[in-house]
C-alpha cells in the first residue's frame, strides 16, 4: 500500500509537468478524462503494470559520477523551470498511452531499443532533460560494455542511436508524434566504453510537417568532440 502510494505521488508529480506541455498531453493522457478521475489518470501514467513500471532516466548505483553530476546539474536547473527531466519507460507504448482506450490495453511486450535491458550499466545508461523555450534537448549519456565495437570503444550504430532518440525527444516534446527521415553522423573521436558523454541537441527550423535539428555529442568537460550529427524528422499526419 505504501510503494503504490509513493508510485502514485510520482505519477501525479510527472503528470503535473506533463499538462503544462503544448504536445506531450496529446500522446500521454487524455484531456477527456474529469478532474475527479485524477488518480486513475496517474495510474494510467504508469500503465501498463502500474506496479512495476520502472523510470529509467532515475540515478542508479551503475552511474559514474560524471553521470551523476550532469543528471545533478540539469536538476538543479530545472528547480528554475528552464529544464525538465524527461521520464523514460521500457515500453514505447507506454509513452502513447492515449492511443489505446481502457479497454483496448494490449499486453506490451515489446521494448524502446534503447531501454531493453533488464540489467543496468550494460547498456544505454542516458537521462535527457528538454528546454521548451529553447527547443532543445541533452542528454547524459554512460555507454555500457554491451555496447562494444571496436574493442573498449562505442560501436558507431550504439551512437546512431542516443543521437536519434536525443533528436526524437526533442522533436516529440516541440510538435507531437513523427519519424526519423534522415540522420547524418560524422564521428570526430571514439567514445570510451563506460565514459559519460553529454549530447546536445537543438531544433534549427521547421519547415511543415519537416523538422530539422543538429546535434553534438562531447565530453563533459566539452573538450573532446565524438561526434556532430544532423537530422529531419517528419511529423505524422493527423490520421496517423
Ligand atoms: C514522457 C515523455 C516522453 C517524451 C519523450 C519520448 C521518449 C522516447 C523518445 C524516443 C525517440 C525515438 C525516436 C526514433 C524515431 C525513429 O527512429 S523512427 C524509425 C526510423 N524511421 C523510419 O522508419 C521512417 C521511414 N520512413 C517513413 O515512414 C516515411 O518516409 C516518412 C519519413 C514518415 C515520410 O513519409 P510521409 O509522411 O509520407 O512524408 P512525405 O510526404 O514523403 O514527405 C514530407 C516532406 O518530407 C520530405 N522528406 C521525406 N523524407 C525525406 C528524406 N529522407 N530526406 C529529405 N526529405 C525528406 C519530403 O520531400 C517532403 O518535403 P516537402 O515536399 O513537404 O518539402
Amino acid at each position: 500500500m505504501f510503494r503504490c502510494s509513493v508510485r502514485l505521488i510520482k505519477g501525479l508529480t510527472q503528470i503535473t509537468w506533463l499538462q503544462e506541455q503544448p504536445v506531450l498531453p496529446n500522446l500521454l493522457y487524455r484531456r477527456s478524462v474529469p478532474a475527479a478521475y485524477l488518480p486513475s489518470r496517474a495510474l494510467r501514467v504508469t500503465w501498463p503494470c502500474a506496479e512495476e513500471v520502472k523510470d529509467f532516466s532515475l540515478t542508479n548505483p551503475s552511474w559514474s559520477p560524471n553521470m551523476r553530476n550532469l543528471y545533478n546539474k540539469y536538476m538543479e536547473l530545472s528547480q528554475q523551470e528552464s529544464w525538465k527531466r524527461l521520464p523514460s519507460y521500457n515500453a514505447t507504448a507506454t509513452h502513447l498511452i492515449e492511443q489505446y482506450p481502457d479497454s483496448a490495453k494490449p499486453q506490451v511486450t515489446t521494448r524502446l531499443f534503447t531501454r531493453n535491458l533488464d540489467v543496468e550499466d550494460l547498456g544505454f545508461e542516458y537521462v535527457m532533460f528538454y528546454n521548451q523555450a529553447e527547443q532543445r534537448t541533452v542528454c547524459s549519456f554512460q555507454a555500457g560494455p554491451y555496447l562494444e565495437s571496436p574493442i573498449g570503444f562505442a560501436h558507431g550504430g550504439a551512437i546512431a542511436a542516443i543521437v536519434d532518440t536525443t533528436s526524437g525527444a526533442c522533436t516529440i516534446c516541440t510538435v507531437g508524434k513523427v519519424k526519423t527521415a534522415n540522420l547524418n553522423i560524422n564521428y570526430r573521436s571514439p567514445i570510451t566504453l563506460g565514459s559519460t558523454v553529454e549530447v546536445q541537441c537543438r531544433v534549427d527550423k521547421i519547415e511543415g510537417r519537416k523538422i530539422f535539428l543538429s546535434t553534438e555529442i562531447r565530453s563533459v568537460n566539452s573538450q573532446v568532440l565524438h561526434a556532430e550529427a544532423t537530422a529531419l524528422f517528419i511529423q505524422m499526419k493527423m490520421s496517423e
